[in-house]
């Protein structure tokens, strides 16, 4: 066997790893062709890397296919119950940051705090029939928040991209979403709810709970967390 490390496949969460491991003297490299998921791990012997949907990342840690793996802390709530017994954070790595919010179309004027999206949602349903429709996949972090918040007349309709879109495609009211420079919200007429975030989210290196290692791998996973400081 050897230690598996999950980072994600594409785009900027994997350009980001690929350099904080860099920094610290553990090239990870892509191999094979430019499509190909296929990669390498070069400053630390018996660590392989493995290339992955960043969505997918906690199931495979939790199911500990993988022993670490690079995702946002908001994917890792989302995905698993009861997070904190399945995977263990080792360290933020500064980049990846967003926050959870709950935004509605920036004309409602008297909607700004929960209460008020509460009121709204109640008013809505009187007048339309049918319960106020909040777009977005981070299904259990939302439902969680809102109950919280003590907003009860609403429905999640499932939105697993351009969610923010989705308000003026008329199939739902409101959205949660991640957000960073809040440019996407603004582009589509959008405001945050005057609330603190759901989540504060960013890219963090975590550990698997599950994997029992045997004595090489073991060792592989000291030399590796010692090169990263972790
Ligand atoms: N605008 C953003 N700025 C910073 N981080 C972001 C932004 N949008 C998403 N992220 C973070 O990037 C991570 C991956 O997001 P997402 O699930 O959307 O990945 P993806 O690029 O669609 O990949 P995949 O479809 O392969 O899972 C999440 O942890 C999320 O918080
Ligand atoms: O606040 P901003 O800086 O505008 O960033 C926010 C956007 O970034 C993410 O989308 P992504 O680009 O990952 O595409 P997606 O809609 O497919 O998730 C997120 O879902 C928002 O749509």
């Amino acid at each position: 066997m050897s230690i598996k490390l999950g980072v994600p496949s594409k785009g900027r969460l994997m350009e980001k790893t690929f350099d904080w491991f860099g920094a610290r003297g553990v090239r990870l490299t892509r191999t094979g062709s430019e499509r190909e998921y296929s990669g390498a791990v070069d400053g630390v012997e018996g660590v392989d890397l493995v290339l992955l949907s960043a969505g997918e990342i906690p199931r495979e840690l939790a199911a500990g296919r993988i022993h670490l793996g690079v995702t946002g802390t908001d994917l890792i709530r989302e995905k698993l119950v009861q997070w904190d017994q399945k995977v263990e954070p080792l360290a933020e790595l500064g980049f990846g940051q967003a926050d959870l919010i709950v935004a509605v179309p920036a004309c409602w004027t008297d909607v700004n705090t929960l209460d008020d999206l509460d009121a709204a949602a109640a008013a809505f349903r009187e007048r339309h029939g049918f319960r106020m429709r909040i777009a977005t996949k981070y299904h259990r972090l939302i439902r969680e928040y809102l109950r919280r918040g003590g907003v009860a007349d609403y429905q999640l309709v499932d939105s697993q991209g351009a969610t923010e879109g989705t308000v003026k495609n008329l199939t739902a009211e409101a959205v949660a979403d991640i957000t960073s420079t809040g440019e996407t919200l603004r582009a589509n007429h959008l405001k945050v709810l005057e609330e603190e975030p759901v989540l504060r989210s960013q890219a963090t290196l975590f550990r698997s709970r599950a994997p029992r290692l045997n004595e090489a791998d073991r060792l592989a996973l000291r030399t590796l967390s010692a090169k990263l400081h972790v």
